[in-house]
């Protein structure tokens, strides 16, 4: 299948990541609908967001600046934010979608991938919405790959001992990472 459609032209069946048509159909419209509640008057660069979670939930967010420029949040984490806060963990969000106003499509900038990589599962999918409303899809780990996560951190056993060193579970983590 393309990774390359228009959100528009799915039938209702086909499953695109283990989501429905209607599912990212519906992710296409709320993240685009973000896009015009972006609060983006230094760059005028509109990025709206939309999470698909496990119950079915949409959660959106879009970008929001400040006149103190760094200070400004990115759309992905306005919107992770604001679903974690409403108690989503991880396993709890199906996907991510992310709508830009150019062409190709805007993917999330380094610190939203591993803002992301918290609360996602590495082969979750990204849908990132050009202009026209086409879409790419990558999944967290092809946008972030050997990653690093909350299960890299030593428990405090771990730190008492020195450190890691099951070679099997590193080696298999680095598998998958
Ligand atoms: O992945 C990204 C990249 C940029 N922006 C925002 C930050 C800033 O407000 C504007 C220009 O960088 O776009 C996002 O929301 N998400």
């Amino acid at each position: 299948m393309s990774s390359h459609t228009k959100g528009h032209a799915r039938h209702d069946t086909a499953l695109i990541h283990g989501l429905s048509g209607s599912e990212v159909q519906t992710l296409s419209e709320t993240c685009i609908e973000a896009k015009g509640r972006a609060y983006c008057p230094y760059s005028n660069f509109r990025v709206g967001c939309s999470l698909l979670l496990t119950n079915g939930t949409i959660v959106q967010g879009a970008n929001v600046e400040n006149a103190a420029y760094p200070v400004g949040t990115c759309a992905e984490r306005v919107t992770i934010g604001t679903a974690v806060v409403q108690g989503a963990r991880k396993g709890d969000i199906r996907a991510i979608a992310v709508a830009t106003d150019i062409s190709p499509p805007a993917s999330p900038c380094g610190m939203c991938r591993q803002f992301i990589r918290e609360f996602c599962e590495l082969n979750m999918p990204v849908f990132m919405y050009d202009k026209e409303g086409k879409s790419t899809i990558m999944t967290l780990e092809q946008l972030l790959p050997m990653s690093f996560g909350p299960e890299k951190l030593l428990s405090t056993d771990e730190i008492a001992n020195g450190g890691r060193d099951d070679l099997a579970r590193s080696t298999s983590e680095l598998g998958n990472a």
